[in-house]
């Protein structure tokens, strides 16, 4: 076996396994064991009854004491018994088990191990495992992983193929030089893969994951800095001077440019009249007005004889691009330019077509999703590459532009707040700049963090902001009902939704399940206001522009990392109407209620991610991540600067030595920056 065995040459998986896995992108070896635990369960000591709280995960070792009751539901069979140990009784009730029934004798001592929730008043626990004490013995205190899983796959199941790899698969040498490992106290690789599947404790756990994430940004920034070797010097193939047309646009604008747009747009007009190749990073927080920087540059290319690729993330985004660059056409007769949109969508026969337009310069403005910079595409003369997430667009794809003939101009846009400091680490290869001001009329928006119980004020208030001519985002974490996971799903929540709502109102749905043209047609009717209320997952979350819409609703506001809220807050106060946001906090922790309360202080995505980080302990970091951002498997930007920090020192320093690393004691690590860079390339985009 070795890191490339293909998963089904193991025990136990054929074809229909094969596939599950796939499913959630694994097909080897080596993906399988980088396919970290989300979290892990620790099988604590049992406590009292008496003691026991609600909502909270718990294990009690009690006697069966009554005889077991069985239920029909409609098609859920309910079985029910009473359990006691000497502080008090607990009703407890499993779904679909009959075969408990020869195990749950009346007098017989287990360990159940469940949540406590409360059905008309009293405490019970649901579907709690069920342990012998002596079985209890030898896994309490033990730690262990829970995977993302997919419908069909158990965490059973993929925790037995992890084990089967870890037992039999041949050791890897070392490839981190042995003074950066002690100087950083890092973990050997072997141990880190394997206890990070299966720690024994929080310590080993942290010592497991600190090499896991050491090793991911440093294999991340000396990717940074070798193309920042590449890419510093080389020419301006695709000179582009100055021009009027984009100066008329600028004036013709329905508003005026806020100074840091302009600060912005004369840093790129000088970059691609200069002598250098453009990679230039754009960062500006949520709604500071990237677009419109991003339609100039395409102009510019233009109006120079050049084409232009926008690449974004998903169709709904390249579709709102594309009509808005349309719309600015026709608004201010711009006549030197011919877009076309390019997505997963477009059919076969029309691909072919457009591809021919684009090999013979037809047209010049390419907008879609990543499919434009696939090597089926042949551009006549592609000047200039914008991609408007940089988190999908990470160093690898930009490393893999260089590689074509002509490589062109670079512009990256972002709103993810990242510290200076660390900007300068990530984005080592770009220049940045920065739009630190949002435009003038913008009012701030007005945010609250409330219980469920508030619920009914918060549609009645959708529905009068609706009747001023205003619109509304519902966001849901689930697409549907999910067994064992308790949170509210798009499918009933717009169902019931529109029960409470008048029936003038249209509700509609949104989520990642639906085809690409679903998705589409439903946000076109919601941004021409066809649609009121719009209840999503959070697709919306990158980019969605529609500035009449002036309320998010975000349910199971716990669920979510604040970065991930502070964008879906993003989606209002796009315009110049007052803009609220809801959180819904789905749970009574206090940690939660403090967390989320970062965001009523403060819409400055900078401010927000600070305070977050400072709110965080180890234990933390295995639940909500700041997810969205950058390409990070286990290491969290905010987290773990300080670990960033280290490895881009160590970058830094193995460079230095051994700028290519042709030096023996660089060999491994090498092949390792290799296997990274062509990694998954075609999943990332490319
Ligand atoms: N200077 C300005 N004054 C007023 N409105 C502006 C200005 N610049 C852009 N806008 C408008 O603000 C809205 C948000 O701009 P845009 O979509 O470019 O945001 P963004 O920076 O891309 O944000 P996000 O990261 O959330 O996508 C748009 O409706 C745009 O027309």
């Amino acid at each position: 076996m070795n890191d490339k065995t293909p998963l089904r040459e193991l025990k136990g998986v054929g074809d229909k396994t094969e596939k599950l896995f796939q499913k959630i992108g694994i097909t080897t070896t080596e993906e399988l064991l980088r396919y970290y635990p989300r979290t892990y369960d620790v099988y604590e000591e049992p406590v009292e009854i008496a003691s026991a709280q609600e909502d909270k995960t718990i294990s009690i070792r009690a006697t069966v004491t009554s005889s077991i009751y069985i239920n029909q539901v409609r098609n859920l069979q309910v079985l029910t018994t009473t359990v006691a140990d000497s502080s008090g009784r607990l009703p407890v009730a499993w779904f679909n088990a009959p075969y408990l029934r020869g195990t749950l004798k009346k007098g017989s001592v287990f360990i159940f191990r469940g949540k406590l929730s409360r059905k008309k008043g009293r405490l019970q626990m649901e579907h709690p495992e069920i342990f012998t004490p002596a079985a209890y013995e030898e896994i309490v205190h033990s730690m262990q992983p829970v995977y993302g899983l997919t419908k069909g796959l158990s965490n059973k199941a993929i925790t037995k193929l992890v084990h089967q790899v870890l037992d039999t698969r041949p050791l890897h040498g070392e490839y981190l030089p042995e003074e950066i490992r002690e100087r950083y106290q890092l973990a050997d690789d072997n141990y880190a893969v394997r206890t990070i599947h299966f720690p024994k404790n929080m310590q080993e756990l942290l010592t497991a994951r600190k090499r896991l994430v050491f090793d991911e940004f440093l294999l991340f920034v000396l990717a940074v800095q070798l193309l920042k070797e590449k890419t510093e010097e080389a020419p301006n193939t695709f000179s582009m001077k100055p021009v009027w047309t984009t100066e008329e646009i600028i004036e013709g604008l329905p508003y005026e440019l806020t100074n840091a747009q302009k600060n912005v747009w004369h840093e790129i007009e000088r970059d691609l009249s200069g002598h250098k190749l453009m990679s230039r990073l754009v960062q500006g927080d949520v709604g500071s007005g990237k677009t419109v920087i991003a339609f100039l540059t395409m102009v510019l290319s233009a109006e120079n004889g050049f084409q232009s690729a926008l690449m974004v993330p998903t169709e709904v985004l390249a579709n709102q691009h594309y009509e808005g660059f349309l719309k600015l056409m026709e608004e201010q007769n711009i006549t030197s330019c011919h877009p076309v949109l390019l997505t997963g969508s477009t059919t076969a026969k029309q691909k072919r077509e457009i591809y021919a337009k684009i090999a013979s310069g037809e047209v010049n403005v390419i907008i879609g999703t990543h499919a434009l910079i696939q090597e089926k595409v042949e551009y006549k003369s592609l000047g200039l590459v914008i991609t408007d997430e940089q988190h999908r667009f990470g160093v690898r794809q930009r490393e893999a532009l260089t590689t074509r003939g002509n490589p062109p101009h670079v512009l990256v846009m972002s709103a993810t707040p990242i510290p200076r400091t660390l900007a300068i680490i990530l984005y080592g290869d770009l220049d940045i700049s920065i739009i630190d001001e949002l435009p003038a009329k913008r009012l701030p928006i007005k945010n609250c963090v409330v219980g469920t119980s508030y619920r009914p004020k918060a549609y009645s208030f959708i529905e009068k902001q609706v009747q001023m001519g205003r619109q509304a985002y519902v966001i849901c974490p689930m697409v549907e009902e999910s067994e064992g996971l308790d949170a509210e799903n798009v499918t009933d929540y717009a169902r019931k939704l529109k029960e409470v709502l008048p029936g003038e109102i249209r509700v509609d749905i949104l989520h990642g399940k639906m085809k690409p043209k679903e998705k589409n047609k439903i946000m076109e009717a919601f941004a021409s206001g066809e649609i009121q209320v719009l209840v999503s997952t959070t697709v919306v979350e990158v980019g969605v522009n529609v500035p009449n819409a002036t309320v998010m609703m975000v349910e199971n506001a716990e669920r979510f990392g604040l970065a991930q809220l502070h964008q879906l807050r993003g989606r209002v106060g796009r315009g110049e109407h007052q803009s609220y946001c809801i959180f819904i906090q789905g749970n009574n922790e206090e940690d939660t209620s403090k967390r989320l309360k970062i965001l009523n202080e403060s819409n400055d995505g900078f401010y927000i991610a600070g305070e977050d980080l400072k709110l965080r302990g180890p234990g933390d970091l295995f639940g909500i991540r700041q997810s969205g951002l950058m390409e990070f498997k286990i290491g969290d930007i905010y987290n773990d600067a300080g670990i960033l920090k280290n490895a881009s020192e160590a970058a830094g320093e193995i460079l230095a030595l051994d700028f290519d690393l042709r030096l023996p004691q660089h060999e491994a690590l090498k092949e390792r920056l290799m296997g990274y860079m062509s990694e998954d390339l075609e999943n990332l985009g490319i």
